[in-house]
């Protein structure tokens, strides 16, 4: 190639480049003065620079700050809506008693499952079904919540036999890092309660654990890809098929033995051998006998694509895609051991209640000062800076005249507003007992508990999407949190809590953290 047509050829690439941005720069001016008036112009937007594409590099602060930009917008409109930019739409934020009850009471025109399709990008990460599924609801509901105290035993079985693998409790001190020993751990104990045994096969542990981690971080990737191309990218690259393949070489053969059981014995299941949660659930099927309508959904769902049956089998959908169950137990762990002085009260309360009742629910219920704490520590780490999300599925006004049209993500700050002194005195104050000393209060025993969600706590959600499996998730917290009390003496490697870790709107507990830990003296 002679130097003139090279000259030619990067001219050409040149005026190609400037001629296709000032298009685009043309496009997006036309666009702001062109495009039809929305309600959400009226609603006022914060972390936005005001020159052109601002909006871009808003969405670009969000990811980077999303906490601190939702604290300031907070402070600025508290008590009104102000929308942020995320990657390719509006958020929505609503704060204050009367917005926040507004959600509360809405019906499906704020839908859960629908915010969370884009949110989490449940269709691709979760299976979109999974938040849809009266089975798995009721499994969550019914099965689950009335038969915590039976799974009581095993869970504690568990609970010391996990404990016991991966902290041998010695009399010298032994370092662990905390989220590689606790995250496997939490996750072996909630499946012990759907598969059983299998919660101990070391494959079946690193492809649980592994996937609960990959939903929040492929959730963030497919949330930026274009949305034609989502459903290539995530099987291509996603976790949900090749996850779900490993899942059921695992399952398959304890779906086979359930649905054999169930035909050999119907309703007389032997007692021993009848699965804890799945075999009692409830569902809305018109089989007579519930054990056979899970027996059979279950093979019906062995037939089907395996891209969903992430979604839809229990073991998978309900137990290990939570993340917020061990991401709330370490949390609490890490704030224990950097308030070691609330050690010894958590140990008498809890030597004087098991003392008296044993390990049971009844004791768990009584522990007012470990429900306070780990309470404090959800209200201080949530999971995230937003919750309740929701996505207007028509029109919807407010109570304060605020419309916004179908489609429009909302949010609420919780993490403002757990930090907010109009709701909490001293609120920056770790104050580990704040609740029980509430309780202490004549008429005031039964309230500000844990499962209890209110206007002023939402780390479990508000309203008729309010978590359903928090009365599980907090009984393993106390009984988790109780076995390290009562086996170990610990302490932070670093002597002071290690960072959370942000990325936009969402939070980890520190990733690398090491812990020590010892036979308790
Ligand atoms: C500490 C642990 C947990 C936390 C902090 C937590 C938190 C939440 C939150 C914030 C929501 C959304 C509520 C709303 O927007 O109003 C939710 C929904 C849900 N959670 Fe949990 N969760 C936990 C554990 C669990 C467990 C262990 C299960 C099941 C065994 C579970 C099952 C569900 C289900 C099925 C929904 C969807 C509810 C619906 O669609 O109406 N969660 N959870």
């Amino acid at each position: 190639m002679d130097s003139h047509s090279a000259n030619t050829d990067s001219l050409s690439t040149a005026t190609l480049t400037a001629a296709t941005l000032l298009g685009f720069v043309v496009l997006q001016i036309a666009r702001k003065f062109f495009k039809p008036h929305s309600p959400l112009d009226a609603i006022p937007s914060f972390g936005i620079p005001s020159y052109p594409f601002g909006f871009y590099v808003g969405s670009w602060n969000f990811i980077k700050d999303g906490r601190a930009i939702l604290e300031q917008g907070y402070l600025k409109y508290r008590g009104q809506p102000f929308k942020v930019a995320l990657a390719n739409r509006w958020l929505v934020l609503l704060s204050g008693q009367r917005l926040i009850e507004d959600i509360r009471k809405a019906d499906d025109s704020l839908s859960f499952a629908d915010s969370a399709k884009v949110m989490l990008q449940s269709e691709y990460t979760i299976g979109y079904e999974q938040l849809h599924d009266p089975f798995q609801m009721n499994v969550v509901r019914t099965a689950l919540t009335r038969n915590i105290a039976a799974c009581f035993p095993v869970i504690r079985e568990e609970i010391a036999a996990a404990f016991e693998d991966l902290i041998p409790a010695k009399d010298e001190w032994i370092s662990v890092p905390a989220m590689q020993t606790i995250l496997p751990i939490v996750t072996r104990v909630s499946n012990r309660v759907f598969i059983g045994l299998l919660c101990r096969d070391p494959d079946y542990i690193k492809l649980t654990t592994q996937y609960t981690l990959n939903v929040s971080s492929n959730a963030q990737w497919l949330h930026v890809t274009p949305s034609f191309l989502r459903p290539l990218a995530a099987r291509l690259f996603g976790h949900l098929e090749p996850a779900t393949r490993a899942a059921m070489k695992h399952l398959r053969p304890i779906l086979q033995h359930r649905i054999e059981m169930d035909d050999k014995y119907g309703p007389d299941w032997p007692e021993g051998d009848r699965p804890l949660v799945v075999g009692r659930s409830t569902r809305t099927s018109n089989t007579a006998n519930s054990t056979q309508a899970d027996a059979h959904f279950a093979q019906h769902q062995l037939c089907r694509q395996p891209y969903h049956h992430t979604g839809e089998y229990p073991p998978l959908s309900t137990a290990i895609c939570r993340p917020q169950s061990p991401q709330g137990i370490l949390h609490a762990f890490y704030t224990l051991a950097a308030n070691l002085e609330c050690v010894q009260p958590l140990r008498e309360e809890l030597e004087s209640v098991v003392g008296a009742e044993g390990w049971t629910k009844e004791a768990m219920d009584q522990l007012v000062k470990m429900d306070s704490f780990l309470k404090e520590s959800a209200r201080t780490a949530p999971s995230g800076a937003i919750g309740l999300t929701r996505l207007a599925t028509r029109d919807f006004t407010f109570s304060d005249g605020t419309t916004v049209p179908a489609g429009t993500l909302l949010a609420v700050p919780v993490f403002a507003e757990h930090h907010d002194e109009v709701n909490y005195t001293n609120p920056e104050v770790f104050d580990p007992f704040r609740f029980s000393r509430m309780r202490e209060q004549d008429g005031e025993e039964n309230k500000h508990q844990m499962v209890t969600p209110t206007l002023e706590y939402m780390s479990f959600g508000l309203g008729r999407h309010a978590c359903p499996g928090r009365f599980f998730a907090v009984n393993e917290q106390k009984l988790i949190l109780s076995h390290i009390i009562m086996t170990y003496d610990f302490k932070l490697r670093d002597g002071v809590r290690p960072p959370d870790e942000w990325i936009a709107v969402l939070v980890k507990a520190n990733t690398t953290a090491e812990v020590m830990f010892r036979k308790r003296r």
